[in-house]
């Protein structure tokens, strides 16, 4: 299995990608991406008047991502200075990757993308959307994000978060399931965190 190279912090909205997703490339002093930067202004103006995103307005932006990881991996410099066992990694973006079509669009990118699946209740997840001020996303998409989710499978690389815990938290379980991954000898590529 591939060591990881390029992480994508995923999950419906509202779960920490964000948050998780800076935190973690700044502990691993890697680049780190947002996937709303990626969205043409169309897509953004239609989540913002409370319409959810189809497969058509995904595919692009996906793509667009998987380039952008495709660039970290293939015009990667010296090592990081990364002190964790995880120097293969290159770079984080933040993305809800919602389906598994979605995740293959990014696995694209080449053989060592890794999914960290940001996952909780949507009970908490409303309770953090409403603490959140001045974001395009309306809280009401959340259900929409959950119906298209379909959760990261045992086959493919990656790990489920629980995020009823502190960012902070998060990420140490983030990092040590990459050293994991990437010390992995069963050839999965699972952990589980
Ligand atoms: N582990 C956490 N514990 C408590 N609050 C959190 C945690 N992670 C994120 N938050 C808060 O929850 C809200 C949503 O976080 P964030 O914007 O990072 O989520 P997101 O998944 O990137 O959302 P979106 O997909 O809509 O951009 C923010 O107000 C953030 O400060
Ligand atoms: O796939 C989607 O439905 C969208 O990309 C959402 O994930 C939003 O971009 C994000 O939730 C807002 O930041």
């Amino acid at each position: 299995m591939t060591p990881p190279q390029v992480v994508v912090v995923m999950g419906v909205s509202g779960t920490g990608k964000t948050t998780v997703g800076r935190l973690l490339a700044d502990e691993l002093a890697v680049a780190y991406a947002e996937a709303d930067s990626f969205h043409p202004p169309a897509n953004i103006a239609k989540m913002s008047a409370g319409t959810p995103l189809d497969d058509a307005d995904r595919e692009p932006w996906l793509d667009a991502i998987a380039a952008w990881a495709r660039e970290r991996v293939e015009h990667a410099g010296a090592a990081t200075s990364s002190p964790y066992g995880v120097r293969g990694v290159r770079g984080v973006v933040s993305c809800s990757a919602l389906k598994r079509a979605y995740r293959d669009r990014l696995r694209g990118a080449g053989p060592g993308v890794f999914f960290l699946h940001l996952d909780g209740p949507p009970e908490l997840i409303t309770e953090r959307l409403g603490g959140r001020q001045g974001h395009f996303m309306p809280r009401t998409l959340l259900d929409s994000q959950y119906a298209d989710l379909q959760p990261l499978q045992a086959d493919e690389a990656g790990v489920v978060l629980s995020v009823a815990e502190d960012p902070e938290s998060i990420v140490r379980k983030a990092v040590t399931a990459l050293e994991r991954a990437a010390g992995a000898d069963n050839g999965s590529g699972q952990a589980t965190g």
